[in-house]
C-alpha cells in the first residue's frame, strides 16, 4: 500500500522577492491596475480638497466680516463665500460618485488576482511533472490556498491606497508648509519615527505570522484525522486523551493567535498614539501663533480640517510596512506547496476566467486503440529509497496480467509510478510503439482507467459516483453503461439493499458504504468509463474471494478485447493471468504463466501456498496447489 506523504523538513530556500511578485501580479491586467490607482488616488486626494475650500470659506468670510464692520459692499464677498461652499459641496458628492467605480474597480482587480493566485498553484498541483503529491497534509494545502492566497490579493489594497495617500500628504504638506514649516516638520516625524519602530519589528511579525498560520494548520489536520479514524479511537479507549490533545493544540493556537494580533494592534497602537501626541504638539504650536496674529482663521481651520487624515495617512505607511512582512510569508508559504518549480510559478500569467461562459476542455487528442504497451526501465523511488526499480514488461491487447508479490513489494508504486501517478525516477512506456510523454495526462479514459487500493468517494449518491458526469449522453446509453458497470463490479445485489437503491448518498469518502461495498463502486466507476486498459490496485484487500472471482468471471465472460494490468495475490486472479509479473523488493524479478512461476520460482510457490487453498478447492488450471 503507498502510504501518505510524511511532510519533510522544509529545504532552505531563498527569501521570496515580495515585490517583484507583486509587480508581475500588477501586470496581469495593467489597465485595470491603473484604473484603481486612478480612481482611488482621486477618492483619496479629494479630501484635501474639501479641506482647502472650508479654509478658503473661513479666510472669505474673515473679509466678509471685515468688509461689513468697514461699512463697505460685501456683495462681492458673499458671492465668493457661496462659490466656495459650491466647491465644497460638488467636492463631496463627486467623491461618492468616484467611491462607487472605485468599489466596482477593485472587486474586479482583487477576485482576478485571487483567481489567477489558486488557478496556478492548482494548475501546478494537477499537471506539473512528477509534483502530484501535496509536501504537506491537505488541511495545510487548504489553508494554503484560502488564507495565504487572499492575504496576497488583500494586499493589493495597499497598493491601491498608497497612491491616493502619497498624493494627499504631498498637497497636504505643501498647504501646510505655506502655513507653517516648523508645524509641518513636527507632524512628519511620527510618521519617520513609526517606519524606523516597524521596520525593526519586522522579523518578529513574519515569525508570529508563521506561527499563527502553522498552529491552525494543526488543529484542522488533528480534527480531520480524528473524525477519518472514529472508530480506531473508540476502540483504544483514548478519547480523554484525543480530546485533551486537541485542547491542547487550541490552546497553542490561542498563544499563537494572540501574539500576532496583539503585536499587529500594538503597532496600531503605538502609531495613532504617536499621532495624537503630534497633534497635540501642532495644535499648541498653531494655536500660540494664532494668538499672536501669525496664522489666519482660514488658515488655522485648513490646519485641523488636513491634520487627522494626514495623521491617518501616516498610520496607513507605518501599517504598509507589516503588511508586506506578512504577504512575503504568505508567499513563503505557497512557495513549499510548489516543489520543484520556482516561486515565480504563482504570479505567472494565464487566462481566467470570472465572467461569460467557461471556454470548453480541450478533448484528447486521438489515439489508436491499444495494441500493445511496453514499459522500458521504470523506476520510482522514494527519497527513502524504496519503491520500484527499473521495471521492464508489455502489455498485449486484451491480456489479463497480474502483478503479484508480498507487502511492500513494490506493486502499488509500479502501477502508479506507469500512470505518471508518482514521479519518476527513469523509464518510458510505448503506446503502439509511440513514446508517451506526459502519462499523467495520458493514462485518462477512454485509454485507460484505474482503481485505487484506497478509494476515494464523494459524498453524493451512488449513482453521480459511478457516473461522474457520464449521464450527460444519451440516456439510454447511459442507463445501459451504468447497468453493465454495476453488474460487472458485482455491485447490482448491494443495491437493492441500500434504502435508496442508487440515489442513496454515500456520505463523506462514502462512510455509508462497507469497504468491499467502496472498493466496488469504485471498480464500477472505471468500468463506466469503457475504457481500452483497465488498471486494478489490488481490489482483494476488501472483496472476499468469491466475489473477486465473480468480478473476474464477469470480465472474462465478456471478452470485449479489455486489456487489463491487475494486482492480486488471490488465486482466482492468478489462475485467469496470461502473464503474472513477480515483484520481489521493487524489482520485478520474474514474469511467466502461473504453471511457469510455480516450476521455476520458490518465491511464488511461497505465496501460492500464503493464499491458502479455497473453501470448497479450486479447479487449478491443471496446477496443483
Ligand atoms: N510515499 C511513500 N514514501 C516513502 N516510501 C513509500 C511511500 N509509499 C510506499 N513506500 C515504500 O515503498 C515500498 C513499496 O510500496 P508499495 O506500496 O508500492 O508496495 P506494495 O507492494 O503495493 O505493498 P502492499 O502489498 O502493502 O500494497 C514499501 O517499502 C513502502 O514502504
Amino acid at each position: 500500500m503507498t502510504t501518505l506523504p510524511q511532510a519533510p523538513p522544509a529545504p532552505a530556500r531563498p527569501p521570496v522577492p515580495t515585490l517583484a511578485l507583486m509587480r508581475r501580479l500588477f501586470a496581469y491586467n495593467p489597465g485595470l491596475f491603473a484604473r484603481n490607482l486612478g480612481l482611488w488616488g482621486l477618492f483619496h486626494t479629494a479630501p484635501a480638497l474639501f479641506s482647502f475650500a472650508v479654509g478658503e470659506i473661513f479666510t472669505r468670510l474673515s473679509v466678509f466680516e471685515k468688509l461689513k464692520i468697514g461699512g463697505q459692499s460685501t456683495q462681492g464677498a458673499l458671492v465668493s463665500v457661496w462659490v466656495m461652499v459650491g466647491v465644497f459641496a460638488v467636492a463631496r458628492l463627486a467623491r461618492y460618485g468616484v467611491f462607487l467605480f472605485a468599489f466596482r474597480a477593485f472587486i474586479q482587480l482583487w477576485y482576478t488576482l485571487d483567481a489567477l493566485v489558486r488557478r496556478n498553484l492548482l494548475a501546478y498541483l494537477l499537471l506539473a511533472q512528477g509534483s502530484r503529491r501535496l509536501p504537506d497534509t491537505p488541511a495545510e494545502a487548504i489553508s494554503r490556498f484560502r488564507d495565504d492566497v487572499e492575504d496576497v490579493a488583500g494586499y493589493t489594497e495597499v497598493w491601491i491606497d498608497s497612491a491616493g495617500f502619497v498624493l494627499y500628504t504631498l498637497v497636504a504638506l505643501t498647504l501646510m508648509v505655506r502655513v507653517d514649516p516648523l508645524i509641518t516638520v513636527v507632524v512628519c516625524a511620527p510618521l519617520l519615527l513609526m517606519v524606523v519602530v516597524v521596520q525593526r519589528l519586522s522579523p518578529t511579525i513574519r515569525s508570529y505570522r508563521r506561527r499563527m498560520r502553522e498552529a491552525t494548520a494543526r488543529v484542522t489536520d488533528f480534527v480531520g484525522e480524528t473524525f477519518a479514524a472514529v472508530s480506531a479511537v473508540k476502540l483504544s479507549g483514548q478519547q480523554g486523551d484525543m480530546v485533551a490533545h486537541l485542547g491542547q493544540l487550541g490552546e497553542t493556537r490561542r498563544h499563537a493567535a494572540m501574539r500576532d494580533v496583539l503585536l499587529t494592534e500594538l503597532i496600531k497602537g503605538v502609531n495613532s498614539n504617536m499621532i495624537a501626541v503630534a497633534t497635540g504638539l501642532v495644535l499648541l504650536l498653531g494655536a500660540s501663533r494664532f494668538r499672536t496674529g501669525g496664522l489666519s482663521i482660514g488658515d488655522f481651520v485648513l490646519f485641523a480640517a488636513l491634520l487627522p487624515r494626514l495623521t491617518g495617512s501616516m498610520g496607513f505607511f507605518g501599517d504598509m510596512i507589516a503588511r508586506h512582512r506578512r504577504t512575503g510569508v504568505s508567499f513563503e508559504r505557497m512557495n513549499r506547496l510548489l516543489q520543484d518549480a520556482g516561486v515565480e510559478r504563482i504570479v505567472e500569467h494565464h487566462p481566467i476566467y470570472l465572467e461569460g461562459e467557461l471556454p470548453p476542455i480541450p478533448a484528447l487528442p486521438e489515439v489508436r486503440a491499444l495494441e500493445r504497451l511496453e514499459v522500458r526501465g521504470l523506476s520510482a523511488l522514494y527519497p527513502n529509497g524504496r519503491g520500484v526499480e527499473d521495471a521492464s514488461f508489455s502489455l498485449a491487447r486484451g491480456e489479463f496480467v497480474v502483478v503479484t508479490g508480498r507487502i511492500g513489494s513494490g506493486k502499488t508504486t509500479l502501477l502508479r509510478a506507469l500512470l505518471g501517478l508518482v514521479p519518476q525516477t527513469a523509464g518510458e512506456r510505448f503506446w503502439n510503439g509511440e513514446a508517451v510523454t506526459d502519462p499523467a495526462s495520458f493514462f485518462v479514459p477512454p485509454r485507460s482507467a484505474y482503481t485505487a487500493q484506497l478509494p476515494q468517494l464523494f459524498s453524493e449518491s451512488l449513482r453521480e459516483n459511478v457516473m461522474m458526469g457520464a449521464d450527460e449522453l444519451d440516456p439510454n446509453a447511459a442507463s445501459i453503461r451504468l447497468d453493465r458497470a454495476l453488474k460487472l463490479a458485482v455491485m447490482d445485489t448491494d443495491i437493492a439493499q441500500l434504502g435508496q437503491g442508487l440515489e442513496t448518498r454515500v456520505g463523506a469518502r462514502g462512510v455509508k458504504l462497507s469497504g468491499g461495498q467502496v472498493q466496488r463502486a469504485a471498480v464500477a466507476r472505471m468500468l463506466a468509463r469503457e475504457a481500452d486498459l483497465l488498471v486494478f490496485d489490488d481490489v482483494s484487500s476488501a472483496l472476499d474471494a468469491a466475489t473477486e472471482a465473480q468480478l473476474w468471471a464477469g470480465l472474462f465472460a465478456e471478452r470485449s478485447g479489455t486489456t487489463c494490468l491487475v494486482v492480486s495475490h488471490r488465486r482466482a486472479a492468478l489462475l485467469r493471468a496470461d502473464r503474472i509479473l513477480l515483484m520481489e523488493q521493487g524489482r520485478v524479478t520474474d514474469a511467466g504463466t502461473l504453471p511457469e512461476l510455480l516450476g521455476r520460482s520458490a518465491e511464488m510457490r511461497e505465496l501460492w501456498a500464503d493464499d491458502g487453498v479455497e473453501p470448497g478447492g479450486v479447479e487449478l488450471g491443471g496446477v496443483e496447489a
